[in-house]
């Protein structure tokens, strides 16, 4: 059986600044990560310098188009040529801030794939979907959208990411039993089409995670990292985040 490697993953939305990618370069080579896959993913115009820090990076979007008259988009296969390996796809905000669709979402994941990105496609519930029990039917629909298009063996070079709505950026972490049922849900449905992609698929966490809260969440069978947002701005938060994932390979 393939063991997976955790990852940590930070998402630095719309913050961040040129001093900051040198801190968090130096706190994450510092802790000496072996066991872990950091990545962060820091806006567009501070992607190159992560990456000359040595730092593993992704985008927080990338467009589904290839290229021409869309401005403001930004190319995936530019993304992959800069040096980045991961691109966040379908996070909530891009779903409720600028009216991503399962669709599209769906062709900005081919679009990463094909362009040598792996994506990382976020998947959630809102507070209201969680208290009329829509939870496993609205993540059914946003994996499905994916695999309907692209077959479940696309999720193959994949990573997902769980991120509950009502857990994002508020401070109201799932607990790690309600996140592994959604996690095991995940992963069951996928093992239903495929077991090997399955087994093999790292599946991330994401919402208020921070160093209290993830050593507990990464301890679940099924629970293989986080996508951490507010705490990844903080290197020695992230780094601590990183250390409790590494504990629990
Ligand atoms: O992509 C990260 C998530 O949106 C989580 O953000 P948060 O850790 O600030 O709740």
């Amino acid at each position: 059986m393939k063991l997976r490697k955790k990852m940590v993953a930070g998402n630095w939305k719309m913050n961040g600044s040129v001093e900051l990618v040198n801190q968090m370069a130096n706190a994450v080579k510092a802790a000496e990560l072996d066991n872990v896959d950091v990545v962060v993913f820091p806006p567009f115009p501070l992607l190159s310098n992560a990456i000359n820090t040595g730092l593993n990076v992704g985008s927080q979007t990338v467009s589904h188009e290839e290229a021409g008259a869309f401005t403001g988009e930004v190319d995936a296969s530019l993304v992959y040529e800069l040096g980045c390996k991961y691109t966040l796809v379908g996070h909530s905000e891009r779903r409720s801030l600028y009216g991503e669709s399962d669709s599209l979402i769906a062709k900005k994941f081919a679009r990463a794939q094909s362009s040598q990105l792996i994506p990382i496609l976020c998947v959630g519930e809102t507070e209201q979907e969680r208290e009329q029990d829509l939870t496993e039917s609205v993540i059914s629909k946003q994996l499905d959208a994916v695999i309907d298009d692209l077959g479940v063996v696309s999720l193959d070079k994949s990573v997902i990411a769980y991120e509950p709505v009502w857990a994002i950026g508020t401070g109201k972490t799932a607990t790690p039993e309600q996140a592994q049922q959604v996690h095991q849900f995940i992963r069951t449905k996928i093992a239903a089409l495929d077991a090997d992609v399955a087994q093999s698929l790292i599946i991330l966490y994401g919402g208020s995670v921070n160093e209290s809260s993830s050593e507990l969440l990464f301890a679940q069978p099924d629970i293989d990292g986080g996508l951490v947002g507010g705490a990844s701005l903080k290197p020695d938060s992230f780094v601590s985040i990183c250390q409790s994932a590494q504990g629990n390979v």
